[in-house]
């Protein structure tokens, strides 16, 4: 075998859908958030098969890095000749190179293996602010600038790249993005990570600022539609930027090489439109990850569902609001029948018989009651601060409803005091939520006497005004405070929580979730009918 024929790769079986094969030449970030980790995670994230030869190791943290080891260039040659020999590879991303003599050793590799997609991540400082490309190799990164098909400096390299000083705002960045784009013949990515657009506090590791985060591809030789094309983009406010540029490299070179696989030709375009507004949610979920004290990073599979494992069967975790929406629809029927009750509809257009009222008025008192201190267990098992808090001010709003009930509208009435059916039911299965253990089943169960008596109330109260409110009305002034702003913020929030809680369940617990909800449910129901039955 000659020199020559042992870098020809196996001719690949072609087929639209073939998985991409994608090696990033790149330095290691154990925290995984940049360098080949964030490579790989990116690859993968775009359903590509990837793939690692590592130029350099770093000690490095969210907080910055703190010593870089250069192995021998041999032996990243040796990595690359070994990949190549046996692998057809369809797209190649570069990232941190360290040294000049790895530049050589990577530009020599090019030379042979002539990758059909090359996207070159000049790396030369972390978000930290430290060195990851020492100053003297900057000239040897230069010969290697025209062996990529697309280059993605940010604004910082931009500038080193032309040796001219870091542009100002984006006009500049653009015409810097023209410039390079013609002394190496190949297109540039600008990025926009780090402009100013707004109230940003220009530390390095910061992107807290308010304008957009615009990406542009320039290039002067007729591969894109246009000389220039720019994407613009929403700013994510986080400091979890770390190793945004890695993600965006690695993604656009796997979604370019498998265009190029579907279509026979790349799109550098496409490929941005497909990338940007995943790395945006990668931004946005990066808190979800809590990973180290500095600026964090992106979170990959933001977009893949999350499982929870229990007695070793994996179940999905419901995507954020599926389960609240889930819960909506059960209680769907619920909410027809309240509106469809005596009760309800006697109550609207004033028939009620006042003896009805009273009875409905002294359960809800007593059922107020008991809800409180169901709520008060809430707060008691509430996983954060918020939630107890949240749960806590709700059981004292009910003990004041409470009072208020009996001051003004049960002072001049006289109702039996005794605790109905129906209001001991329902009071005995919210005890038994609260006591189950599971502080999901608990909200769960306390969730439809906030949400159908919102909706009810705000059905109801429509309907008084949509009838010009008469003074009338014998329930006029009921009517009138049964739609509360406020009360309808708690409602929203206690959904929130609810659907929090079933996230972080068991698929067993969530089950027991539902059917307490749907319990409860039916109890809002048997409530506004109640009056009827044992008034
Ligand atoms: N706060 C943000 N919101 C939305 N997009 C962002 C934000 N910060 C960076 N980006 C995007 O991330 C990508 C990388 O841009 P950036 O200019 O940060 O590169 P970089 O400095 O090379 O990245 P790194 O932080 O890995 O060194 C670009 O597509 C940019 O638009
Ligand atoms: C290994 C490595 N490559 C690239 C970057 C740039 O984000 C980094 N911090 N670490």
């Amino acid at each position: 075998m000659t020199i020559a024929s042992s870098f020809l790769p196996p001719v690949p079986a072609a087929s639209a859908s073939r998985i991409p094969r994608v090696l990033a030449i790149a330095g290691s970030d154990p925290s995984g958030g940049a360098g080949i980790q964030a490579d790989l995670k990116s690859i993968a994230a775009h359903g590509g098969y990837g793939m690692a030869a590592i130029t350099a190791l770093t000690a490095q943290n969210t907080r910055g890095v703190s010593a870089v080891h250069v192995p021998p260039a041999s032996f990243l040659t040796a990595q690359l000749d070994a990949l190549s020999q046996d692998i057809s590879i369809d797209a190649v991303k570069i990232g941190m190179l360290g040294e000049a003599s790895v530049i050589d050793a990577v530009r020599g590799w090019l030379e042979k293996a002539r990758p059909g997609v090359v996207v070159l991540d000049p790396v030369m400082v972390s978000t930290s602010g430290d060195r990851l490309l020492r100053e003297a190799a900057a000239d040897a990164l230069h010969t290697l600038l025209p062996f990529a098909d697309l280059i993605t400096p940010n604004l910082a390299e931009l500038a080193i790249l032309l040796n001219e000083p870091v542009a100002g705002n984006w006009a500049g960045a653009l015409e810097q993005g023209k410039r390079l784009a013609a002394l190496t013949g190949t297109t540039v990515l600008v990025k926009g990570g780090h402009l100013d657009g707004g109230s940003g506090t220009g530390n390095p590791g910061d992107r807290s600022n308010d304008g957009g985060c615009p990406d542009a591809l320039v290039n002067t030789v007729g591969l894109l539609a246009q000389d220039l094309v720019v994407v613009p983009g929403e700013r994510v406010p986080t400091r979890n930027s770390h190793g945004t540029g890695c993600s965006l490299s690695s993604a656009i070179a796997t979604v370019q090489a498998r265009l190029m696989g579907q279509t026979g030709a790349g799109d550098w375009e496409a490929a941005l439109r497909e990338v940007k507004p995943w790395l945006r949610e990668a931004l946005r979920a990066s808190d979800r990850l809590d990973v180290g004290t500095g600026n964090g990073p992106v979170h990959h599979f933001h977009h893949v569902q999350q499982h929870t494992q229990e007695h070793g069967q994996t179940s999905r975790v419901p995507a954020e609001g599926a389960f609240a929406a889930a819960l909506r629809d059960a209680a769907t029927a619920d909410l027809e029948a309240i509106h469809g009750l005596d009760f309800i509809k006697a109550l609207a257009d004033g028939s009620l018989p006042e003896k009805e009222f009273a009875y409905y008025l002294a359960q809800d008192a007593m059922y107020l009651n008991g809800y409180s201190r169901v709520l008060a267990r809430a707060a008691a098992i509430a996983p954060t601060e918020a939630e107890q808090l949240f749960w806590a001010r709700s059981a004292q709003n009910c003990l004041e409803v409470e009072s208020e009930l009996h001051r003004t509208w049960l002072s001049t009435r006289t109702a039996d005091g005794t605790l109905g059916p129906v209001t001991k039911s329902y009071v005995d299965h919210l005890l038994a939520a609260s006591v189950s253990g599971s502080y999901g089943v608990l909200v769960a169960a306390v969730l439809p006497c906030f949400w159908l008596y919102a909706e009810v109330g705000e059905t109801l109260h429509g309907q008084f005004l949509a009838a010009g409110a008469p003074d009338a009305h014998p329930y006029a002034v009921w009517l009138r405070t049964y739609a509360d702003a406020e009360f309808a913020a708690a409602t929203r929030q206690a959904v929130a929580y609810t659907d929090a809680a079933a996230r972080a369940a068991s698929a067993g617990e969530r089950d027991a979730m539902t059917l307490a909800f749907r319990q409860s449910a039916r109890y809002e129901v048997e409530f506004f009918d109640a009056p009827r039955l044992h008034a």
